[in-house]
C-alpha cells in the first residue's frame, strides 16, 4: 500500500517558488493499478518520485506499507528501493552494455552470485518475451523490447511496487497496447502494486483499476476507473474521458437538430449493468408512442463490466416523453439532457 498525506512539493527556482505538488491524498492499495492523469505540468512526476525518494516532499508523508518512508535508516532505504522498481518513457538503458548486462545490473549491485545472476535473468527476459535478445545491445532494438528490458530491470530486484512513468507515451498504439498487456499481467501473476503516471487516458481506460486526475499540484478529482469514466464531474476529467469516448456529434448533424426546432429534445442516455442488454429504446418508443432518433451510439468495456452510451432524440408529445424519461431512469440506466452540445 502507498498513502499520501498532504504531499506538498516546492520547487525554488531563483528567486520564485514553484508549487508543483498542493497538499495530495491518495491510497494505493496493495495489489491495485492505479493511474495518476494530468496534463503537462500538472505535478505527476514530482508525485511518483517521492515515492521512490528520487525527491523528497517539502510538507506531508508518503508511507509504503504504512510506513512514512521519511523516517527509514539507510539500511531501511536501500531494502525499499530494491522493493520499488521503476520503468521510463525514454527506457533509461545503458547502451553500451548487452541486453543481459542491463538487466542484470540491480542484481550485480546487490552482489548477487554470478550463477544466480545467470538464472534470474533468462528467467525475466522469458517472461517478457526477450530470450533470444540477450546479446544484443540496447540500439539493435525497437522501442517496445527496449521498454521490456526497461520491465525486466525493474522486476530483477522482486518488487512489491512498480513505477511507471509514462511507460508507453514513446510507443505506437499497437507496441503501447502490448506493453499495457504485459504490466496487467505482472500485476495480476505477481500481485504487484502498480502505479503509474501518464498524459493519456487511453492508458487509464485500458488497465487501471482507480484513477486520480491531478491539476496544477492538485487530485481535483478521483475513483474506480468505471465512475469516473461513466460520470466525469470536472471540467478537466470531462475533457480527459471525451479524449478517448469521443461522442461529438458531427457538425451537419447538429445543424440539421438546431434547425429543427424546439420540440425536439436530446438526451444522453448511459445503460450499465443489466440495462446494456436490454430493447430498451424500441420498449420506450412503443409504450409511449414517441418516434426515438438515435444520433450517436456505442457499447464499450470498462473493467470488465459492459457500458453503453447513447445519444437519441426524442420526438413527440411533451409529457410522454416526460414518462418516457422517468421509465428509462427505472431502469438502470441515467438521462440527461444535452444542452448545448456543440460546445
Ligand atoms: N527540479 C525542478 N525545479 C524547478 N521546478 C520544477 C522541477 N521539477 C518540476 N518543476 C516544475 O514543477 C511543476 C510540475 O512539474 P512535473 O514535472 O512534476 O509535472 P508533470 O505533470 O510531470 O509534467 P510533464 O508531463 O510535463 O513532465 C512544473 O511547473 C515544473 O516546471
Amino acid at each position: 500500500m502507498i498513502q499520501f498525506e498532504g504531499v506538498t512539493k516546492t520547487y525554488q527556482s531563483g528567486k520564485q517558488e514553484i508549487h508543483a505538488l498542493n497538499g495530495i491524498d491518495l491510497t494505493v492499495e496493495t495489489g491495485e493499478i492505479f493511474g495518476v492523469i494530468g496534463f503537462s505540468g500538472a505535478g505527476k512526476s514530482s508525485l511518483i518520485r517521492t515515492v521512490n525518494l528520487l525527491e523528497r516532499p517539502t510538507k506531508g508523508l508518503v508511507k509504503i506499507h504504512g510506513k512514512d518512508i521519511s523516517t527509514l535508516s539507510s539500511k531501511e532505504i536501500r531494502k525499499t528501493r530494491k522493493d520499488i522498481g521503476m520503468i521510463f518513457q525514454h527506457f533509461n538503458l545503458l547502451n553500451s552494455k548487452t541486453v543481459f548486462h542491463n538487466v542484470a545490473m540491480p542484481l550485480i549491485l546487490a552482489n548477487t552470485p554470478k550463477d544466480k545472476i545467470k538464472d534470474q535473468v533468462k528467467n525475466l527476459l522469458d517472461f517478457v518475451g526477450l530470450a533470444d535478445q540477450a546479446q544484443k545491445y540496447p540500439d539493435q532494438l525497437s522501442g517496445g523490447q527496449k521498454q521490456r528490458i526497461g520491465i525486466a530491470r525493474a522486476l530483477a530486484t522482486n518488487p512489491s511496487v512498480l513505477l511507471c512513468d509514462e511507460a508507453t507515451s514513446a510507443l505506437d498504439p499497437q507496441t503501447t497496447q502490448s506493453i499495457l498487456d504485459l504490466l496487467r499481467k505482472i500485476n495480476r501473476e505477481y500481485n504487484i502494486t502498480i502505479l503509474l503516471i501518464t498524459h493519456e487516458m487511453g492508458v487509464i481506460r485500458e488497465i487501471c483499476d482507480k484513477v486520480a486526475v491531478l491539476e496544477a499540484g492538485k487530485v481535483i478529482e478521483q475513483g474506480s476507473v468505471f465512475d469516473i469514466f461513466t460520470n466525469p464531474q470536472q471540467p478537466t476529467t470531462q475533457r480527459f474521458v471525451r479524449s478517448v469516448m469521443n461522442d461529438e456529434l458531427p457538425e451537419s448533424l447538429l445543424q440539421q437538430i438546431q434547425n429543427a426546432g424546439s420540440n425536439h429534445s436530446i438526451y444522453r442516455i448511459q445503460f450499465h449493468g443489466k440495462s446494456v442488454g436490454r430493447p430498451l429504446i424500441s420498449q420506450v418508443s412503443r409504450e409511449f408512442n414517441l418516434d426515438l432518433n438515435v444520433l450517436f451510439g456505442n457499447i464499450t468495456e470498462l473493467q470488465g463490466r459492459p457500458y453503453g452510451n447513447l445519444i437519441v432524440e426524442f420526438i413527440g408529445d411533451r409529457a410522454e416523453i416526460i414518462r418516457a424519461l422517468t421509465a428509462i431512469q427505472n431502469s438502470d440506466a441515467t438521462v440527461e439532457e444535452v444542452q448545448n452540445y456543440a460546445s
